[in-house]
């Protein structure tokens, strides 16, 4: 889900145990290598769990494939975890197990809904697996449930490459702005919002990290900790659509083509977190502003090859 991150979330472990990482590629599908992993290494102190796909268009085609992928790893993954004696996880989910909440912003305690894809109902049905695990077994989880994340690490080695038509709106309006997209649909104006445009929160990708790298720090830790904790990991500000291309177009130099199109089917209208549980009890805040992730350097991710 974060791939692009890992890399930071790696340098921040090192920093903090000071173990460097085994790096071994592994098919988390398959349970038998998930169990001959842990075989291996007996001694895993924490795992975040980044291996899903988070396409919603491409779920609503191909569920299964997205609860294999999401879900048949994710319980594999627990099985080895639970045989330890202590166990501590972290889990990538996402505010879209909020739905449309009723009041802005949303709180950790707002209720979860069915969410409109297989790939949201991958993280609401991964959530309630791991809480039904935590609760009777040595797995200790803390949930981050992301908003938007955005933007590139400064080294420009990492950064949002999707393969083919980009579906979310930066990868879009960075290659838009680059001239591989010739123009920018902006998926309705007539929503009840000042603008009319969506409103979410565009969370940059290497504050996401860091986040990462605190709640780990929180489990092997273990000062009063619940079985299960869950934090929204966002800005705390809304920014609509027409604000993000604005913003892109400020930092950038660059005007960008758009145009206003009829509304994307399964948009909610606003999603922006109450961070106040994450700022508190993790002691992590979102540093970078909109116009510091649109800043982002992307043009030499947009050129690397795939
Ligand atoms: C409901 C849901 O499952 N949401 C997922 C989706 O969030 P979002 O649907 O919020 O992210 P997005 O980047 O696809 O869209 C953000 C906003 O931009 C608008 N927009 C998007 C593309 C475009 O070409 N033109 C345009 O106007 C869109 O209508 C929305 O208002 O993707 C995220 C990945 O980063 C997360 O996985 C979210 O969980």
């Amino acid at each position: 889900d974060l791939s692009n991150s890992s890399e930071e979330v790696l340098k921040g472990i090192v920093a903090i145990t000071g173990k460097t990482p085994i790096f071994e590629k592994l098919d988390l599908r398959e349970k038998e290598s998930v169990r001959s992993f842990f075989k291996k290494h007996n001694d895993v102190s924490g795992v975040i769990h980044f291996a899903a796909s988070k396409a919603v268009g491409e779920s609503v085609g191909n569920p299964l494939l997205y609860y294999e992928n999401n879900i048949a790893s994710l319980i594999y993954l627990l099985q080895e975890l639970s045989k330890q004696d202590k166990a501590n996880f972290i889990f990538s989910s996402s505010c879209t197990v909020y739905g449309q909440a009723e009041e802005m912003p949303i709180t950790e305690d707002a209720p979860v809904q069915k969410p409109m894809s297989p790939y949201g109902n991958t993280k609401k049905i991964g959530e309630e697996i791991i809480s039904d695990v935590a609760k009777v077994t040595s797995v200790n989880a803390i949930l981050l449930r992301y908003f938007n994340p955005v933007g590139a690490h400064p080294s420009a080695e990492i950064g949002e490459l999707p393969i083919g038509v980009p579906q979310n709106l930066v990868p879009f309006i960075t290659q838009t702005g680059s001239g591989v997209r010739q123009e920018l649909s902006v998926f309705g104006d007539d929503y009840p919002t000042p603008d009319g445009t969506c409103i979410r929160d565009y969370i940059h990708v290497v504050d996401l990290a860091k986040a990462h790298v605190i709640a780990l720090q929180r489990l092997l830790n273990g000062k009063n900790l619940e079985k299960i904790e869950t934090f929204n990991l966002g800005t705390g500000t809304g920014s609509s659509v027409l604000e993000v291309i604005n913003s892109f177009e400020k930092m950038s130099g660059k005007k960008l083509p758009y145009k206003i199109v009829p509304r994307r089917e399964g948009d909610i209208t606003e999603a922006y977190a109450n961070t106040d549980k994450a700022n508190d009890v993790l002691g992590w805040k979102a540093q970078s502003t909109l116009d510091e992730a649109m800043a982002s350097k992307w043009e030499p991710i947009l050129s690397s090859p795939i």
